[in-house]
C-alpha cells in the first residue's frame, strides 16, 4: 500500500472531485468527499486530515476558504487546489485566495488534460502536480499516480493553474467553430492563435512561459478544445447550432468555468492592456450582443498582422 497513513479530505463532491477521490481509492487511500450538501461535520473530517483536495467550482472556493478559517487546520495539511477559474470580485485565481489564506501550510495545483468522464473509464491521462514546496507536490504525484494516471511535476503553480483556467475560454471558442463547421483549416488556425493569447495573459499573471506549452497549458487546451465531453466546448457548439446561453446551462452537466473566466479576462485585459481578440468575441457571444458568425467575421477581418507580434 502507498502511503497508506495519510487520511485525504476531497471538499467538493462534483464529477471532479468524485473522480480525485476515486482516484485516491484505487491508491489505497483513505479518502472522505465532504460537500456542503451532505450535512456532514467538516471539522470533525478534517481534525485527522493531511491533506485537503479542493475540487469545488470557482464560486465555491472563498466559501470553502472561509469555512475552513472557522476551522482548526493543522499547518502542516497539505492543501491542494483544482479548480479551474478566475474569483470575479478580485479576479484572483484560486492558488493567490488559499496562499492568502493559509500562508503557513504547503499548497499544490493539480491541473492537466483531464475530462473525468474518460479519467473514470479507466483510459490512460497524465496531470501536472505544481508547488513552490517540492516536497508536497511528490508526496501528492505518488498519492494519485496509478496504471492509468501518470502525474508530472511542475514547480510553477501559477502557471499550472492558468493553463487550466484560460483555455476554457478557448475551449467555448473551439465549440463555436465545431458546430459552425468552419473545417479543419480554422480549428487549427483557431487552437495554434489560442495558445499566444493565454502565453500573453498567463505571462503577465506571473506564470513561466513554458509552462503554457506543457500538459497544463497546450496540453489541457488540445483536451478541452476538441472533446464534447467539455461544458465548455458544449457551451460554444450548442451557441453556434442556435441554442441560447439559459437554455444551454439548463441542460448542461456541472459548471462551464469558462463563461465566468471569459468576463473576468476581459477586465483583467482592459486593466493591464493586453491583446486578447479571441477572448473578446467569446465575451461579445456570451453576452448575446453579436452572433457566432459575427464573432468569426470580425476575427478575420482584423488589422493584418505578423505572426509573432
Ligand atoms: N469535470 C472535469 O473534467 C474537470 C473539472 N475541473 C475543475 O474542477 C472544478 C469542479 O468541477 P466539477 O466537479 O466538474 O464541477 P461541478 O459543477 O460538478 O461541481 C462543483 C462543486 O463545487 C461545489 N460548490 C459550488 N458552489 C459552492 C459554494 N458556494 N460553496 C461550496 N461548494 C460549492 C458544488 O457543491 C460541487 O461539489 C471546476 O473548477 C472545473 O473547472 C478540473 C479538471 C477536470
Ligand atoms: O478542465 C477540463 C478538462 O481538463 C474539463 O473541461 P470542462 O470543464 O469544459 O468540462
Amino acid at each position: 500500500m502507498l502511503e497508506n497513513a495519510k487520511k485525504i479530505t476531497v471538499i467538493g463532491g462534483g464529477i471532479w472531485g468524485q473522480t480525485l477521490a476515486n482516484l485516491a481509492r484505487l491508491n489505497h487511500l483513505a479518502v472522505r468527499v465532504w460537500s456542503r450538501h451532505t450535512g456532514e461535520d467538516l471539522g470533525a473530517i478534517i481534525a485527522d486530515t493531511e491533506v485537503i483536495i479542493s475540487a469545488v467550482s470557482i464560486k465555491g472556493v472563498v466559501p470553502t476558504i472561509e469555512k475552513l478559517q472557522q476551522l482548526q487546520l493543522n499547518s502542516p495539511t497539505i492543501i491542494v487546489t483544482a479548480t479551474k477559474g478566475l474569483e470575479p470580485i478580485t479576479t484572483r485565481t484560486p492558488f493567490h485566495l488559499w496562499n492568502q489564506a493559509f500562508p503557513a501550510n504547503p499548497l499544490v495545483v493539480l491541473s492537466g488534460p483531464n475530462l473525468a468522464k474518460e479519467i473514470n473509464q479507466g483510459l490512460p491521462a497524465a496531470t501536472v502536480v505544481a508547488s513552490y514546496q517540492q516536497k508536497a507536490a511528490i508526496l501528492l504525484q505518488k498519492l494519485l499516480s496509478g496504471e492509468s494516471f501518470r502525474v508530472y511535476l511542475n514547480s510553477d503553480p501559477l502557471g499550472t493553474e492558468l493553463g487550466g483556467t484560460l483555455k476554457n475560454v478557448m475551449a467555448i471558442a473551439s465549440g463555436v467553430c465545431d458546430g459552425l463547421q468552419l473545417g479543419t483549416n480554422a480549428k487549427s488556425a483557431l487552437l495554434t492563435r489560442a495558445l499566444p493569447e493565454i502565453v500573453r495573459v498567463g505571462t503577465c499573471l506571473g506564470g513561466c512561459q513554458e509552462t503554457f506549452f506543457g500538459l497544463s497549458g497546450l496540453g489541457d487546451l488540445l483536451a478541452t478544445c476538441n472533446s464534447p465531453l467539455s461544458r465548455n466546448y458544449q457551451v460554444g457548439y450548442q451557441l453556434a447550432l442556435g441554442l441560447s446561453l439559459p437554455e444551454i446551462l439548463g441542460k448542461l452537466e456541472g459548471t462551464a468555468e469558462g463563461i465566468n473566466t471569459t468576463e473576468v479576462l476581459m477586465r483583467i485585459a482592459q486593466e493591464k492592456n493586453l491583446y486578447v481578440p479571441i477572448t473578446c468575441q467569446v465575451e461579445r457571444l456570451l453576452r448575446g450582443e453579436i452572433s457566432p458568425q459575427v464573432a468569426v467575421y470580425e476575427l478575420m477581418r482584423r488589422d493584418l498582422k505578423s505572426e509573432f507580434d
